[in-house]
């Protein structure tokens, strides 16, 4: 083994004995280390000033108790976490999730992934994620406010505009954003818009933060297919999921001209083989909050795949892309061979880690183009940069202006990670050009800033 090897090899070796049972966080921190080989090779600065050590070990982790009370009065404790990751280029930044599987490892996985993520922004903007294990399914709107009130009562002391930026993830949209600004505005006694992005629009929020994970993925790809003589007009597509992600990838892709044949949630798929209402699928799942399964009562050549995931619709159709925009660990080996066997050209991860190692490998071994999260989903958080800014000057920005930054950004990120990816020998492969990219960004700064 060579001396990088080694170096590599030791410290995972180190991630995995300090961090024990989370797993998520070793797969996040594999993937980006096996990007790293080359880098190491031609820097040994990096392995003299011990980057590798200092990045994947968090500056600051919090675990506190949420207690509240649910209608029938009966107390009830929940676990929230923050993790401030890294603050090398910004302060803290990265979304909360609520759902019953968060655990301190999941956030920590999110948290090492925002940071390169902020990273390929070029935005001023370090990693941070939190959540908690709280399940805001069946729960009244009365119960999800003193939820997100209580979760806020101490999550305030340790964020702020300067420090650290909550913003939403899974199980944390519109309304719960709301509710945690309206407490910290309580708590501190003042007017601070800068400490949450995600707001609503007359209340210091930014147009086109809401659509911008989803846009942003489909703008990514749309340079990915680009760059080989491909795009969305006439594609056939898979999108999971069929929240804040799904829905305005979805809505992109059709503007593009691409026809989506299914989503999902999880309590199985729906296959469209006219297309997806859009219409009817948000009047489902962001208006009423009901169940996809819902979707086929209304549409008459439509299926509902019961408990199975929506790349099982490779299995009735071609498939030309398909992006994964649930959750981690949705897309693994079989279901990459199955869209490899219906055609599939092109993934992009709107979701953070949805790809398996092996699933990822089964994709890149048929030369399918792969966009990893932390470059295709990197519109989401690119725009709450982009609300901190507007709150900043005290200004707002309109759509159209929004959506070109977006798009800007996108169209940076992509051209990053290609030229780096080509620099380093391996054309066309966007793991190691976004993963690289990313690294360079952080390690440089962290050697700048000294050690602390
Ligand atoms: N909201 C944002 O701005 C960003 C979100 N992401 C990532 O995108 C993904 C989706 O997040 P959002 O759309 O914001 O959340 P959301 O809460 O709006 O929607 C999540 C969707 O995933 C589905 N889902 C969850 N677990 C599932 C499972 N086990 N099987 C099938 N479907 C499942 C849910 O039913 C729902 O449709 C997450 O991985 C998140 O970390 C990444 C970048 C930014
Ligand atoms: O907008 C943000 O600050 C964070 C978005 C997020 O959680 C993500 O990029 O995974």
């Amino acid at each position: 083994m060579s001396l990088t090897t080694d170096h590599l090899e030791s410290v995972y070796e180190q991630v995995i004995s300090r961090n024990p049972g989370e797993d998520e966080f070793h797969q996040a921190v594999r993937e980006v280390f096996d990007s790293l080989h080359p880098v190491l090779a031609d820097h040994p600065q990096y392995v003299e000033a011990s980057v590798l050590e200092r990045i994947c070990e968090p500056e600051r982790q919090i675990t506190f108790r949420v207690p509240w009370v649910d209608d029938d009065g009966r107390v009830q404790i929940n676990r929230g976490f923050r993790v401030q990751f890294n603050s090398a280029l910004g302060p803290y930044k990265g979304g909360l999730r609520f759902h019953p599987t968060v655990l301190a490892g999941t956030v920590k996985f999110l948290g090492f992934e925002q940071t390169f993520k902020n990273a390929l922004t070029g935005l001023p903007i370090g990693g941070g994620k939190g959540g908690a294990d709280f399940d805001p399914k069946g729960r009244s709107e009365a119960e999800i406010m003193r939820f997100c009130q209580s979760f806020m009562t101490e999550a305030y002391r340790h964020i702020g505009y300067d420090l650290d930026i909550p913003a939403g993830d899974i199980g944390v949209g519109g309304r719960e954003i709301g509710y945690l600004f309206g407490q910290y505005k309580r708590i501190a006694g003042r007017w601070e818009s800068g400490v949450i992005t995600g707001k609503g629009i007359t209340w210091g929020g930014s147009l086109v933060r809401k659509e911008a994970t989803g846009y942003g993925t489909v703008y990514f790809t749309d340079h990915m297919l680009r760059a080989t003589g491909r795009s969305f007009d006439g594609a056939k597509v898979l999108v999971s999921g069929s929240g804040n992600v799904a829905i305005y990838a979805i809505q992109k892709i059709q503007e593009l001209g691409g026809v989506v044949l299914g989503a999902s949630d999880s309590s199985g798929s729906v296959y469209d083989p006219d297309g997806i209402d859009l219409n009817l699928l948000r009047r489902i799942k962001e208006a009423q909050r009901g169940r996809i399964s819902e979707y086929v009562e209304k549409r008459d050549r439509a299926e509902f795949l019961e408990g199975r995931n929506v790349w099982a619709v490779a299995e009735k159709s071609d498939v030309d892309i398909a992006l994964p925009c649930a959750t981690q660990n949705e897309l693994d080996a079989d279901d990459a061979a199955k869209l490899i066997k219906a055609g599939v050209v092109a993934v992009a991860e709107g979701a953070n880690m949805p790809t398996t190692p092996e699933g990822y490998r089964v994709l890149r071994e048929a030369e399918v183009l792969f966009g990893p999260g932390k470059a295709a989903n990197a519109g989401g958080v690119a725009t709450s940069a982009l609300e901190m800014q507007q709150n900043a000057s005290r200004d707002t920005w309109s759509f159209d202006y929004t959506d070109t930054r977006l798009s800007e950004i996108m169209e940076n990120i992509h051209s990053a990670c290609a030229e780096t990816a080509a620099e380093y020998g391996r054309e066309g492969d966007y793991v190691t050009g976004a993963n690289i990219t990313g690294f360079l960004r952080v390690a440089d700064a962290v050697i700048a800033q000294g050690v602390i």
